[in-house]
């Protein structure tokens, strides 16, 4: 059973090193809560909130990273979650989960991104697999079908209302040219606002003066690190970035959700608080199940 403040014995200050951790990784490098909110979802979609995303590939050990997937394209900061990790062995070692440090981490990113304050429970465990095979059933596409977007998420417990509101995480960060080019080349999708599909096509000319340059654009020019309800004001405005964005506006059965986010932040953060913990909760292990690692790129030595 999950529970709140899990640690109050086995390691009292675990919350608040964890909370001082990603404020000072995000006073040095914002982007940083950014990733928490990604790989939470990454981790918790794929099978289990089990820091299968954390495992690194290891040749002989049968261990191919979740990370290799092409679904997993973008994702940074890894290594600041081993700086976390760090941070918590220091004070009590092989106590505190990788898969809570992947909750909480969350959990105060979003504060610090303006998003709103979700009482999440704790007592995840590690699990000793990483599931890169099956990566791509659990996370959609950029390109897929509302329909099957949908039922991915239903199948973590989540509703189409929150659904919705979770896409509302690309109100901040960024998507590289690549998951981009199908919409501006060789015609720009005619559901794209003009104007927009210019901007994107100079950040991501084609054909590339200069291919070896990583080229991306921002999730959300206008507040680029608030976790806000702009990402919705621009789908109404055809400006959503990547196809299922866009779709989340056109869909019949998600369109009025999106209407609604787009004229009521408020209303926006509760549904985001919501869905976020359900899919934060998504068949944990705990009990005997699984480990508490060490080290979160590798399974315990036995
Ligand atoms: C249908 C579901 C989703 C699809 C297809 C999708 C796809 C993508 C893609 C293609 C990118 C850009 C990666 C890159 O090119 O660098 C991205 C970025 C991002 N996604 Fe999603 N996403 C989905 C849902 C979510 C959810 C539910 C969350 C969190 C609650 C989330 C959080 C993020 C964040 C924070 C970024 C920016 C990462 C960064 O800038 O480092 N996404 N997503
Ligand atoms: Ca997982
Ligand atoms: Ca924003």
């Amino acid at each position: 059973e999950l529970q709140s403040n899990y640690y109050a014995e086995s390691c009292p200050n675990a919350e608040e090193i964890i909370n001082q951790e990603v404020a000072n990784l995000y006073d040095e490098h914002g982007n940083t809560a950014i990733s928490w909110i990604r790989n939470l979802f990454h981790d918790c979609m794929v099978q289990s909130c089990d820091a299968s995303l954390l495992l690194e590939s290891k040749r002989g050990k049968g261990i191919v990273s979740e990370q290799s997937s092409s679904r997993s394209i973008g994702m940074r900061n890894f290594k600041y979650v081993t700086k976390i990790k760090e941070a918590l062995e220091k004070e009590c070692p092989t106590t505190v989960s990788c898969a809570d440090i992947i909750a909480l981490s969350a959990r105060d990113g979003i504060v610090l991104l303006g998003g709103p304050r979700i009482e999440m429970r704790s007592g995840r465990r590690d699990g000793k697999e990483s599931y890169a095979s099956v990566v791509e059933e659990f996370i959609p596409n950029h390109n897929d079908s509302m329909t099957l977007v949908l039922s991915c998420f239903e199948s973590a417990g989540i509703d189409v209302e929150g659904t919705v509101a979770l896409l509302g995480a690309h109100s901040v960060g960024r998507v590289h040219c690549v998951n981009l080019y199908d919409r501006l080349y060789p015609t720009v999708d005619p559901t794209l606002d003009m104007d927009y599909a210019e901007y994107l096509k100079g950040r991501c000319p084609m054909p590339d003066p200069n291919p070896k340059k990583v080229r991306y654009a921002r999730n959300d020019r206008e507040t680029p690190m608030l976790l806000d309800n702009m990402y919705y004001k621009h789908l109404v405005a055809h400006k959503g970035l990547l196809l299922v964005d866009q779709q989340l506006a056109s869909n019949p059965i998600t369109a009025p959700f999106v209407q609604r986010m787009a004229s009521d932040n408020s209303y926006f953060q509760d549904q985001f608080a919501r869905a976020l913990l359900t899919l934060s909760e998504n068949s944990p292990l705990t009990g005997d199940d699984g480990e508490i690692r060490k080290d979160c790129r590798y399974i315990n030595a036995d």
